[in-house]
């Protein structure tokens, strides 16, 4: 600065003394000068600008926007003693023979319950989750800090971080995987196919890659789902059915979880149990579910549409409980055996299931409507409509007879009682508990 201010003073001195003489080439250079000095640092300044708005935009809000590559680019903060400290302190055990879980999307919907329930019985838990925005994140954020409360930590990261990933099990030797994370919802599949592939296949297989090369093997328990029926007419669906005609891409991709289920069970000996979910609910539930948006449209006084099949035929869901859910879950954990494998090679024969878990009681969606009606006291604004062709199917119906048979499965949750338990759920979470349930 004071180099430039000696340089301008020397630049200005007269050529000779006594005689001010203005020079007209050396005043213009010196306008063009400063000009070109302004103009460079407004256009740095512009530049910077448009860099920090590029870099530092909110995220999209609607899940309909979201963009999994944008998603998969974000970077996560691990690693460091105190981080080790504590995942290694949610992980430990507490119980005789418990088991050392880690629990990937344990801030969704099924993953918090299953999460919680673990760490109630004295099972280390660990969740992994990474947050992303297809529907509120900040109801993801709630349930973090419920399971925090509970000791349980969730590690920020992408189940397609195999960095991340082998790091947690060099930190932790996991006897379980309970595997929940995945682009759920079937209807988005075709809005933004990427996510799900991203999510159910490719993170799937990343984390199978992690578990078969890990020593010990742990043995895991996925999420599947009840859409991989697809198109089956005969009811109820057995795990013996087929399953090889998806009505939408989220089944297809769950349906080739299963698939590649079996290369991993086949190749390398891991122990696998696939369970299929039929449609969950209960509080703390997944706001892109029909129950929820119903119940807050309602609750505004919005329409909504509810789907009906061809020739005024009623569409209806095995709707079960998210307790159910859970119980079937750990009972699935708890008769799961060893993975055979070491050094990522099979040792000898291992695990391989799938299981239904439904409650074997469809209800139609417009009798759940007058059941949200019944516990909201209000009249919802019905718009009747045909079907769309984005994937829903016209019923589904779970025979759960393995389930019972093998791991003591046994719903006991009406659809009735559990929207009841929802809809208190939802009241508190949203408006402070200020409206009664019956
Ligand atoms: O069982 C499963 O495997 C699946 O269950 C649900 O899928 P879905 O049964 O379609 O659940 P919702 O999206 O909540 O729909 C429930 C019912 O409401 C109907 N619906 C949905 C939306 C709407 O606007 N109107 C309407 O009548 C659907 O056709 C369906 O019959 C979940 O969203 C999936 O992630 C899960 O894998």
């Amino acid at each position: 600065m004071s180099q430039l201010k000696q340089m301008s003073h020397i630049d200005s001195a007269p050529s000779t003394p006594g005689k001010f003489k203005m020079d007209k080439a050396s005043y213009f250079n010196r306008v063009r000068w400063h000009t070109s000095l302004a103009k460079l640092a407004v256009w740095s300044f512009v530049f910077l600008a448009a860099i920090l708005i590029f870099f530092f935009r909110s995220p999209a809000s609607s899940p309909i926007q979201a963009d999994p590559s944008r998603r998969s680019l974000r970077t996560y903060n691990w690693g460091g003693p105190v981080w080790e400290k504590r995942v290694r302190s949610s992980a430990r055990v507490r119980s005789r023979n418990g088991f050392a879980v880690l629990v990937t999307g344990a801030a969704g919907f099924v993953g918090t319950h299953v999460s919680a329930a673990l760490k109630r019985r004295g099972d280390g838990v660990l969740g992994i989750d990474n947050f992303n925005d297809y529907y509120d994140p900040s109801l993801k954020r709630a349930r973090q800090a419920l399971l925090e409360r509970t000791g349980v930590y969730i590690v920020e990261g992408d189940i397609n971080d195999e960095t991340l990933l082998r790091k947690l099990f060099e930190v932790v030797p996991f006897t379980h995987v309970m595997h929940l994370a995945a682009q759920a919802g079937v209807r988005y599949a075709m809005e933004n196919p990427g996510s799900y592939v991203h999510s159910n296949i490719a993170g799937f297989v990343n984390l199978l890659e992690v578990c078969k090369s890990v020593n010990p093997q742990p043995a895991i328990v996925w999420a599947s789902s009840s859409s991989v029926y697809g198109l089956n007419t005969k009811v109820p669906f057995s795990e013996r059915d087929r399953t090889d005609q998806p009505a939408s891409l989220y089944a297809a991709t769950k349906k080739a979880g299963e698939e590649i289920a079996h290369t991993y069970n086949h190749i390398y000996g891991l122990s696998l149990t696939g369970l299929r979910f039929f449609t969950v609910y209960g509080p703390w539930g997944r706001p892109d579910m029909a129950y929820f948006f119903f119940t807050r449209d309602i609750l505004k006084g919005k329409a909504i549409s509810i789907f009906e099949a061809a020739n005024h035929g009623t569409v209806a869901r095995d709707f079960t409980y998210i307790d159910d859910i859970v119980r079937g879950c750990l009972g699935a954990l708890d008769t799961a055996e060893k993975s055979t494998g070491s050094g990522g090679k099979k040792r000898g024969p291992a695990q391989l299931r799938v299981f239904n878990l439904g409650n074997t009681s469809p209800v139609p969606v417009s009798e759940l409507v007058s059941i949200l009606e019944r516990l909201l006291k209000v009249n919802a604004k019905r718009n009747i409509m045909r079907l769309p062709r984005n994937g829903d199917v016209q019923f589904t119906h779970a025979n759960i007879s393995y389930a019972q048979r093998e791991l003591g499965y046994k719903p006991t949750t009406d659809l009735q009682s559990g929207l009841k338990k929802f809809v208190r759920w939802y009241l508190n979470y949203y408006s402070g508990g200020k409206k009664a349930v019956e």
